[in-house]
């Protein structure tokens, strides 16, 4: 998204009334729209990719209940059904961060800086109050697309074997009185002590209060947590007013595979509640509140988010993203609304600068971690596999669309149609990388 330069704070409601108007003439591009500067965000939007795991040990949790050597079937069946309920609070857990903290620590949604092609973020995790049971986590993620605007990520604890990786983009719609996002991409959680693994959805959402220049997001829709042992979590979302009347409402069905998810009163445990504050569980289909006394599975106020230890500037490389937008991220925070225009313009040239001498050169920029996976060449050779991809066996058992879709579009929907192509990790380049250090 562009800046207008804007010299006073008292021109706020002007350059507000005017970026409303400009939405009248929307083309689908968020960032072709021209922002008020006090709207900005001092970071860019792939430092997002961070809020996967402000929780380290609620990501790492499922990794601790495994069955003993010789548990019995009643025993190994409880914990699968334990691990499912673990992954679906880590991932419950994750939503305050990637959907509230700028309203929270910023006073209101802001609009991230538009990372760069090639820009990177990367950091790490300490184990959570050195508890020992989690080690460190790390984190390294990459722009890999900046036409569409695409990130890819992926999160490392080597202690527990838990790998986390995904990519994520958008693309918005504007009504009346909101944008409207549609999410694309889905990450995948892999187990690897357990051979288990997760497909995860992510959910469409919408920016409320406009009108009255205060921001803020709004998941809607549904998400789907499919694993690899059969079991799936099926969440719907809701904002102020259809469920409960309160703002960030969810509720959460765990089913014993995508068949039962056809009637809701095969679900063997509900979850319901605000995922940002509290949320209650009960077993079956019937809704779980408080005041039916039912236990509370979640409470996103009572733990602060581990934030990501990232590197002094000194240390990091030309490619990392807070070493890119530096001069623009400390203008933001100064309102300091000439210096952001300017610095963001050379950050900007310069990339045009870039991609015309490759279009000169006839090369294309190479991603450094990430490779564009292509699952119409791999499925035949899938089908005959020892080893079956993750990805295509989670698709089948959720009945979830392989394509380029809006994540979550199940097969046969509308969406399910065109490419199905894939951002994946490549954890050798990662091994193999000498430049770039956590
Ligand atoms: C104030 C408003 C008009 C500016 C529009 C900002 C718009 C581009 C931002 C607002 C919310 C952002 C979402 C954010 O809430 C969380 C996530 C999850 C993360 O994993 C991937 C990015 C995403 C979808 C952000 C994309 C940019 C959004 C829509």
């Amino acid at each position: 998204m562009a800046t207008s330069a804007s010299t006073s704070t008292g021109s706020q409601s002007t350059s507000w009334t005017s970026f409303l108007k400009s939405l009248a003439t929307f083309n689908g591009d968020l960032y072709s729209l021209t922002a008020p500067p006090f709207i900005l965000a001092p970071i860019s939007l792939i430092e997002y990719s961070q809020y996967w795991s402000e929780h380290p040990e609620l990501l790492v949790a499922a990794n601790h209940l495994k069955p003993a050597e010789d548990a019995v079937q009643d025993e190994i069946d409880l914990l699968t059904l334990q691990r499912q309920l673990a992954v679906t609070k880590w991932f419950i857990a994750t939503l305050r961060s990637q959907y509230c903290s700028r309203s929270e620590n910023l006073g209101g949604e802001k609009n991230p800086l538009n990372p760069t092609l090639g820009e990177v973020f990367v950091g790490k995790w300490d184990s959570p109050n050195d508890d020992t049971k989690v080690g460190e986590t790390i984190l390294v993620s990459e722009q890999v697309s900046h036409h569409p605007p695409m990130t890819a990520y992926s999160i490392i604890n080597k202690q527990n074997e838990t790998y986390l990786q995904g990519y994520n983009g958008i693309r918005a719609t504007i009504s009346a009185t909101s944008i409207n996002v549609k999410q694309f991409g889905h990450a995948l959680l892999e187990y690897k002590d357990l051979q288990e693994s997760y497909l995860i959805t992510l959910p469409p959402l919408h920016i409320e209060g406009l009108i009255s220049a205060s921001p803020f997001v709004e998941l809607e829709g549904t998400s789907y947590i499919q694993s690899s042992n059969g079991y799936i979590t099926v969440i719907e979302y809701s904002g102020r007013g259809y469920f409960s009347g309160k703002k960030n409402s969810f509720k959460a069905r765990i089913y014993k595979d995508q068949i039962s998810t056809l009637n809701k009163e095969n679900a063997i445990i509900t979850i319901n509640g605000q995922w940002s504050d509290k949320s209650y569980i009960s077993r079956g289909s019937t809704t779980p509140h408080s005041k039916n006394g039912d236990e509370l599975f979640y409470d996103a106020q009572a733990l602060d988010a581990n934030h990501v230890i990232v590197k002094p500037l000194e240390e990091q490389h030309e490619l990392e993203s807070r070493k890119i937008w530096d001069k623009v991220a400390e203008a933001i925070k100064k309102g300091e609304y000439e210096t952001i225009y300017q610095q963001k313009s050379l950050i900007e040239n310069n990339q045009r600068d870039l991609r015309k001498k490759e279009q000169l050169a006839g090369i294309n920029w190479e991603t450094r971690w990430f490779d564009l996976k292509d699952y119409e060449d791999w499925i035949a050779e899938d089908e005959q596999s020892q080893n079956p991809d993750a990805f295509l066996s989670l698709t089948s058992l959720s009945n979830l669309s392989i394509h380029n879709a809006p994540s979550g579009s199940l097969k046969s929907s509308k969406y399910d149609e065109g490419d199905a192509k894939h951002w994946r990790f490549n954890l050798n380049k990662w091994e193999q990388e000498s430049e770039i250090k956590i």
